[in-house]
């Protein structure tokens, strides 16, 4: 069974249990549907305020669900996890789908052009919007289509299946030394969220029972020391530091030493996201790495890019920019639940082919989660599977 029909069976089961026996029911789910029919009709109306009046409304309508759901205290599954973190994802997702529909005449050349336009406005990214159109074109059942509910379902079923085809040979699972400590390098640009990452991390090692300790080795931001020692605190997690404007190379070379002599499980090194230059960040970047590997053969273990999900395509190029330079082993996607264009997956998946391992959906410690393409794809588009 492919992913779209387990979805569809995912969707019909959660649809015929009845209220009382579905944990995370709302009492006035349906009333939040209304709002979003509502903006559709607003939306379709004047498309040239489209964007600005979508991302408000759906703003409006997630404070409204985060404030119903703050006071809810079982225990969620990780379906619920995405479910809430891709809100916003969701209903602007939606937004965006239907209004599209509203349009809907004939599968011509104009179709396909609002299609793409849609798909990129959702941050798929160019060329997979492209490439879905270009596979839609030959799609029967779409030619076939005669009413709006079948258009949809054939596109949401390529964008399933297209997401499922290029994610066949990815390894999204986390690499650990066998024999020693496992060193765990962030990079990615300043204020993508690597810091809180690595404080979410280890967090999540520490309660596995594994002894972690941290390099704070962003020597070039004011603060980002201090920030890093927080969360540290809050772990119960060891951090090594150098003086402000310290070589980078030094803490981590202190860092490693420790560790080692300690037989510390995890290692992680925060690094800085901004230098005088993108080549200074690579070459410092670089030079992190050679301490590592010579301290710890086979280390750095994964090299984690971090990127902020609401900077859409700009995400993109510096995945690139860190792809070219450094050997990144995967991607944690941060700040999803603060976007309402939760496309930026495919367009990391088919551009990148770079496995995402982590999701942001929030600032606490326990709002970073493996990332899951079934319960993310899901998450994303339930509201449009039949
Ligand atoms: N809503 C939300 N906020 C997040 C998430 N991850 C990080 N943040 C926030 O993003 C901001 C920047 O995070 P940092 O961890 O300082 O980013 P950084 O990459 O270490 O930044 P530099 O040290 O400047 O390179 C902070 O306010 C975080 O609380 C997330 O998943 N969701």
């Amino acid at each position: 069974m492919g992913l779209f029909d387990i979805f569809r069976k995912k969707k019909a089961d959660v649809t015929s249990e009845t209220p009382e026996t579905t944990t995370n029911t709302r009492p006035d789910e349906s009333e939040s549907e209304t709002v979003l029919s509502e903006t559709d009709s607003e939306v379709a109306e004047s498309p040239s305020v489209y964007s600005d009046k979508t991302e408000e409304v759906v703003d409006k309508i997630s404070e409204h669900n985060t404030q119903l759901t703050e006071t809810e205290t079982e225990t969620e599954t990780e379906q619920q996890v995405y479910d809430k973190g891709l809100e916003k994802s969701r209903t602007g997702f939606a937004a965006r789908f239907n209004r599209f529909l509203a349009n809907f005449r004939s599968v011509d050349e104009d179709f396909f052009e609002d299609l793409e336009e849609t798909l990129v406005g959702a941050d798929v990214g160019f060329d997979m919007a492209i490439k879905i159109s270009d596979e839609l074109r030959e799609e029967v059942k779409l030619e076939n289509a005669k009413h709006k509910e079948d258009v949809r379902d054939v596109i949401i079923k390529k964008m399933v299946d297209m997401y499922e085809a290029d994610g066949v040979d990815e390894d999204a699972t986390m690499h650990f030394n066998s024999n020693g400590t496992t060193v765990i390098l962030l990079v990615g640009v300043n204020g993508v969220g690597k810091t809180t990452t690595i404080g979410k991390l280890s967090t999540k090692y520490q309660q596995q029972g594994k002894s972690v300790l941290l390099a704070a080795a962003d020597t070039f931001r004011a603060g980002a020391t201090k920030q890093l020692q927080e969360w540290g605190q809050r772990a119960g997690v060891p951090v090594v530091s150098g003086k402000e404007k310290a070589d980078p190379a030094s803490v981590v070379f202190e860092a490693v030493a420790k560790a080692r002599d300690e037989h510390v499980d995890v290692l992680f090194v925060d690094t800085a996201g901004r230098l005088q230059n993108n080549v200074n960040l690579m070459q410092e970047l670089e030079k992190m790495k050679r301490i590592i590997q010579r301290e710890i053969p086979g280390a750095p273990h994964e090299v984690l890019l971090v990127l902020d999900a609401t900077t859409g395509q700009n995400a993109l190029q510096q995945a690139k920019l860190f792809k070219d330079s450094s050997d990144v082993t995967g991607i944690v996607l941060t700040k999803m639940d603060g976007t309402a264009k939760g496309g930026i997956v495919f367009a990391i998946r088919n551009e990148m082919h770079l496995p995402v391992k982590w999701v942001g959906f929030g600032e606490k410690a326990s709002d970073l989660r493996e990332f899951k393409p079934e319960e993310f794809i899901y998450g994303l588009f339930k509201d449009l599977i039949a």
